[in-house]
């Protein structure tokens, strides 16, 4: 982790009055799980899922965080601690949401990251923390979801935060591994799942300002903006817009998509999260 730990991307008073395409009863009525609901992009998801009249149940695994930020939503959201990887928790968390609130419309998986590292020295142990937090603890989520929609006849949306796995982004291969298992696995159940009225999509973002930035060096930070052709970094709240397409009924005839909300970084540009090694540079 770099020493500058910087505060980035928008504040929450800028997430909560941005701007925004959707009518403010878009999600009325509906109740939402947010996974990593109180991180950078997860707040702006609620934040913005909120405003157009869902409840927004934040998960994470840090109470005061999730605390703080239910406390500005008021009865428009609610804290609850559980940590994705393991599945007791989840299955846990999903009793008591459907408990409290009777049904569960959506699923956001944001929670997720990984640590920049070149794939040749991953320990063991650095592999699958990486892989157990975005691909198992993902999994967990989808799957207490789409029992608990099956056994209560309910419709579901699932939007599955993921990387771009495609083209221009080195430096985190273990979590470019999980993210295409993410992709796989959300192409493979949304068939498997359509009998069930439960659409499965992604989002895959590029660089967003946020404070998970903080992992990188400041150098690959500062160079992120110029990761493609539009030369600027995104905001969390493209993320929040792109995710409310998708589990809105805006969304009603999409699903195992990934929608790409990166500024074209997956045609032109690459991003290089541990520094671009000289070989790459023509020196
Ligand atoms: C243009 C786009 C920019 C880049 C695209 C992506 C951006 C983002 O995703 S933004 C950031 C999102 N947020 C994060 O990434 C959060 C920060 N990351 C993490 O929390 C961890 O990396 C985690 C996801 C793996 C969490 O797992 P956890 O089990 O809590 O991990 P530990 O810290 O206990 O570490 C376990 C193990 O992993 C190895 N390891 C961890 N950090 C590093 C590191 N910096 N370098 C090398 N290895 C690392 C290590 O083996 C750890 O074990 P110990 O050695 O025993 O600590
Ligand atoms: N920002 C960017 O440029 C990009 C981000 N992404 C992805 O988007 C997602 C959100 O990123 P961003 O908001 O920027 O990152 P943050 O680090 O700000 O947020 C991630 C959130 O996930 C939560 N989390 C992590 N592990 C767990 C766990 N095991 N159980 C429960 N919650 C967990 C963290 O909360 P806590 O630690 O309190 O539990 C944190 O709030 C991540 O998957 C990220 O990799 C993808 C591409 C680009």
């Amino acid at each position: 982790m770099d020493e500058q730990q910087t505060k980035v991307g928008l504040s929450d008073d800028e997430l909560a009055t941005h701007p925004t395409v959707y009518a403010a009863d878009t999600l009325k009525d509906q109740v939402a799980i947010v996974s990593g609901g109180a991180g950078g992009i997860g707040r702006a998801i609620a934040l913005l899922f909120a405003r157009l009249g869902a409840h927004v149940v934040l998960v994470g695994r840090d109470q005061a965080k999730l605390d703080a930020l239910a406390a500005r939503l008021g009865d428009k959201a609610s804290a609850h601690v559980a940590d994705i990887r393991d599945p007791d928790a989840v299955k846990a968390l999903f009793a008591a949401v459907w408990g409290e609130h009777g049904r569960v419309d959506c699923l956001v998986n944001s929670a997720g990251g990984q640590f920049p590292q070149a794939a040749i020295d991953f320990s063991v142990k650095g592999w699958n923390a990486v892989i157990d937090t975005n691909l198992n603890g993902t999994w967990y989520m989808m799957q207490a979801a789409a029992q608990r929609w099956r056994d209560a006849k309910h419709p579901g949306a699932i939007v599955n935060i993921v990387v771009v796995t495609t083209h221009g982004l080195y430096g985190i291969a273990h979590s470019i591994a999980a993210r295409s298992g993410v992709i796989g696995l959300s192409r493979a159940v949304a068939v498997e799942w359509a009998p069930l009225d439960i659409r499965v999509n992604c989002v895959a973002p590029g660089a967003i300002e946020t404070e998970g930035w903080n992992v990188y060096t400041s150098e690959a930070r500062a160079a992120y903006p110029r990761s493609n052709p539009m030369m600027r970094a995104g905001s969390a709240f493209d993320i929040a817009e792109a995710c409310v397409y998708l589990a809105a009924p805006s969304g009603k005839f999409i699903t195992g998509e990934t929608l790409t909300v990166d500024g074209g970084g997956q045609l032109w540009g690459e991003t290089w999260t541990t520094g671009k090694p000289d070989y790459f540079r023509g020196g």
